[in-house]
């Protein structure tokens, strides 16, 4: 390891996507850079190490039809090649170490790290601090849960070789139709218990339609509106059981190998003490920010999960264009010029969305032209034999212009970025229509989903 300083030009504490691309990039600017992180398994972050990588690396490999421990070893060699590589990256510069430990404000302008190898304690000022810690899972108040020898979080569940014949999936957000799938694919039974009374609320109800039985084709059990009552555990048969109550009052149990609770995700601030440093944080934890991502102390900023804004790693990555236009020669580049954020949910097949949806649109008192196309209609999906899935476009009837899209198709994390550079360069839907994909392609679906605008 680097020697360390006892004072940096900037200290960036967690190796989150937009810190560590912030790190190296101060780094070969000339700043004298310091990164804290308090796991070396955790070099890279959340994404490369525990998140998105290894569980999109599952649900490719669960696509293929690969075994389940096959997978998980292929994934667990892909997250060691990433996080040496992510190490690298910022601790090669020269201007630039990485420290791993845990840190923990002093005061607005010093951080106090726990060293992981040694347990020292060493102090690090720094003229300007960025806090990129990220978040963790919310765990509900569950009787039995923490008693459980099978309860699993996303992190947890994917370290398992062995493959879940049972699993029992508490939420019913992203990590939860995620995880439903893939293992669904791999061979497990799955249930998801879900709180919301109703199945992607914020969707609109046509698009939920069609995810609900691309997963119910996989055989996955779906219960809207449930109250987990208690887990109670193993009584020798290797399962516990879920008890839960539906929304009429009736008692319910189901038996689960495993139980994956994907209830939400909370920032990550335990052990940071940012009342030494006067960092405001709202209601639920996340660090006040303004539109430059800067904290009420003045020389610190918060970006990734721990801000509050959405949750994706290319958010976090954009977070980083806020801060590094603040210092150097970009066009400028605040929270208030951030619109189209496009989401991707990685159920077989994607779930991709950008704009409004036809519900938002109408709420919002816009004139519509609505457009809806079967996936199996596209010639590509038949290639693919990917057939299930449902395309949808929102157009503005005064202006022709794409309001939103939703696309439940094989390779709609792609697609979607096309429709989104589209709207973002104000095009008529009819360029979409009318554009020359190569053939035969997915995209071509976005000429037969457009020319479907009346
Ligand atoms: C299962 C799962 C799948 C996901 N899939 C996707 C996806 O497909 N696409 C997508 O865009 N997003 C996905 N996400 C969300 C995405 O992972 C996060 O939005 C992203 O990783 C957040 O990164 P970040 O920059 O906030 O920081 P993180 O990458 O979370 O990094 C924070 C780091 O700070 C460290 N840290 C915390 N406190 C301290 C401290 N006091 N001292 C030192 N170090 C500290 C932590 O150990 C961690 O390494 C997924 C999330 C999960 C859980
Ligand atoms: N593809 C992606 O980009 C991707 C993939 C995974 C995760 N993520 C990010 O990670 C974040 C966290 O994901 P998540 O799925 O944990 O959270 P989420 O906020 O997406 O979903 C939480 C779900 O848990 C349910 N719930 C909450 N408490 C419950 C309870 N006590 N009993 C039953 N159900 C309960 C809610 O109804 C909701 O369906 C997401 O917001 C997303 O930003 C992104």
């Amino acid at each position: 390891m680097k020697s360390i300083h006892s004072s940096y030009d900037a200290l960036i504490i967690g190796f989150g996507k937009g810190g560590k691309t912030l790190a190296a990039y101060l780094a070969n600017q000339g700043w004298q850079v310091a990164l804290v992180e308090q796991s070396p398994l955790m070099y890279g972050g959340t994404c490369i190490n525990i998140a998105c990588i290894p569980t999109k690396s599952l649900v490719h490999n669960a696509e293929l039809g690969k075994p389940y421990a096959e997978s998980i070893h292929e994934k667990d060699q892909l997250t060691a090649t990433l996080r040496q590589r992510n190490f690298n990256l910022v601790d090669q510069s020269p201007n630039a170490t990485v420290i791993t430990g845990k840190a923990s404000f002093v005061s607005p302008n010093q951080v106090s790290v726990r060293l992981t190898d040694t347990q020292e304690d060493i102090l690090i000022e720094a003229e300007r601090i960025f806090i990129n810690t990220g978040a963790k899972p919310i765990i509900p108040a569950i009787s039995g849960l923490q008693q459980s020898q099978r309860v699993f979080t996303s992190t947890t569940l994917i370290e398992q070789t062995e493959l879940p014949l049972r699993l029992v999936i508490i939420g019913g957000g992203y990590i939860a139709l995620e995880f439903a799938s893939m293992y669904a694919q791999y061979g497990s039974k799955v249930t998801i218990l879900d709180r919301s009374t109703q199945f992607l609320p914020n969707e609109d109800r046509d698009m939920a339609d069609a995810v609900m039985a691309v997963l119910v084709n996989k055989g996955i059990r779906i219960e809207q509106a449930v109250n987990i009552d208690e887990i109670t555990p193993d009584d020798g048969d290797r399962q516990d059981t879920v008890v839960y109550h539906t929304q009429a009052g009736n008692r319910q149990e189901v038996q689960a190998s495993a139980i994956l609770v994907a209830t939400g995700r909370q920032p990550y601030t335990e052990g940071l003490n940012l009342s030494a440093a006067g960092v405001d944080m709202d209601a639920k934890g996340y660090i006040r920010v303004n539109e430059y991502l800067q904290t009420n102390v003045p020389h610190i900023w918060a970006l990734g999960d721990v801000n509050g804004g959405p949750q994706f790693t290319y958010v976090s990555l954009d977070d980083y264009r806020i801060i590094r236009s603040q210092f150097f020669n970009y066009k400028p580049h605040t929270l208030l010029d951030r619109n189209l954020v496009a989401f991707s949910l990685f159920t077989s097949p994607p779930f991709s969305h950008v704009g409004l949806r036809e519900h938002e649109a109408l709420a919002k008192g816009y004139h519509i032209k609505i457009a809806t196309l079967p996936a199996a209609s596209i010639t590509r999906a038949q290639i693919l034999n990917e057939t299930e899935g449902l395309l949808k476009c929102i157009v503005d009837a005064d202006t022709d212009q794409i309001l939103g899209c939703s696309l439940l198709c094989a390779n709609s994390s792609e697609l979607i970025n096309l429709v989104q550079l589209a709207m973002r360069a104000r095009f008529d839907y009819t360029v979409l229509r009318d554009t020359i994909y190569t053939h035969p392609s997915m995209s071509e679906g976005l000429n037969d989903l457009f020319a479907k605008v009346p």
